[in-house]
């Protein structure tokens, strides 16, 4: 497998971050320059032993790089892009992680004109509620699924090359095209993120039910846990998924109106049948695991 001799993480975060300590454990990268917009999370990646040069001007930090990986916030890949575009060596390769693909595709065709073939577009499906490069973990990627969506003119090698580093950091590694991932995206990470923040938000709209947050149980902590994530990132994926997630969410309000029907008119057969449906559903195909 050929070695990073110079990773570029812009945005050292909680999935950056995680990615470059993982490599550098492994020995797979000589170098790791980070790229924030500010000192004092780069002080704590350099710290962290996360990155060993930081910077906060990301022409500067892409300089000399073989890999540039965009782990920033979904509404600053394209822009970042197209900032660092004139300062990338001519081989390097650029990947990112954002959680929605097709319009960081289309966004950064068009700043640039084209999408290079260079770029690899991605996504890890690992993460968490926490993030800063505090909650970076080695581990993070461990028997989670990394997908890439390439495009029809993305550089071969370059493809290979960034799924051989994903499952160095040991991720199941697949791809797919970026239409289809943000359709199945939209509805098995978007729409719940977006209803734990729903039922999180009702509930604390309606102070008449007094506390009502000390007496939830482990089903509650279950369901809303995400609803601790990140506010501005999870703007951003609406924002820029809000299509496939709007159909996503129409179908989960049919599902609901079925649901009040049923308790309206009492059936309990049919109450029991949907319930016994999805847990078959979810027994045979969710492995348990946090993430
Ligand atoms: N948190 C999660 O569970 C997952 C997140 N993602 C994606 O990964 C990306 C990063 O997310 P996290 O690592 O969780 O966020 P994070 O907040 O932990 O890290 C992002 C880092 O980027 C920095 N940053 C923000 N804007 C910047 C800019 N303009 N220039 C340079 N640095 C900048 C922030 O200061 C922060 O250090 C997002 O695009 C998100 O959609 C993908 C999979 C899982
Ligand atoms: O915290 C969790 O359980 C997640 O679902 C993390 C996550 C958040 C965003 C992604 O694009 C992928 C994974």
């Amino acid at each position: 497998m050929q070695q990073v001799q110079r990773l570029a993480v812009i945005g050292v975060g909680l999935i950056g971050g995680s990615f470059a300590l993982k490599l550098k454990q492994l020995g797979l990268v000589n170098e790791v320059v980070g790229c924030g917009r500010n000192s004092t999370n780069l002080n704590k990646a350099l710290e962290l032993g996360v990155i060993d040069i930081a910077y906060t001007d990301p022409t500067l930090a892409v300089a000399g790089a073989d890999l540039v990986v965009l782990a920033v916030p979904l509404g600053s890949i394209a822009p970042i892009y197209q900032q660092i575009a004139p300062f990338l060596a001519p081989d390097a390769v650029v990947t990112d992680v954002g959680s929605a693909k097709a319009s960081v595709i289309a966004e950064i065709a068009g700043l640039l004109g084209e999408c290079p073939a260079q770029f690899v577009p991605g996504h890890p499906i690992a993460g968490r509620e926490q993030s800063g490069v505090e909650a970076a973990d080695s581990e993070l990627y461990q028997r989670h699924r990394v997908i890439l969506t390439p495009l029809s003119h993305t550089n071969e090698a370059a493809i290979a090359w960034v799924h051989a580093l994903w499952q160095a950091v040991g991720a199941q590694v697949s791809s797919m095209s970026a239409t289809y991932h943000d359709e199945v995206f939209a509805a098995t990470s978007h729409l719940p993120h977006l209803l734990a923040f729903a039922l999180v938000d009702m509930l604390n709209e309606h102070p008449e039910l007094g506390n009502v947050f000390q007496y939830t149980a482990g089903g509650f902590r279950d369901f809303t846990r995400i609803a601790s994530s990140d506010a501005s990132m999870w703007r951003d994926i609406a924002l820029q998924n809000h299509s496939a997630i709007l159909k996503w969410l129409d179908a989960y309000q049919a599902e609901l109106a079925k649901l009040a029907q049923l308790l309206q008119t009492q059936n309990g057969a049919a109450l029991q049948q949907l319930f016994a449906t999805a847990k078959a559903a979810r027994d045979a195909h969710i492995v348990n695991r946090t993430s």
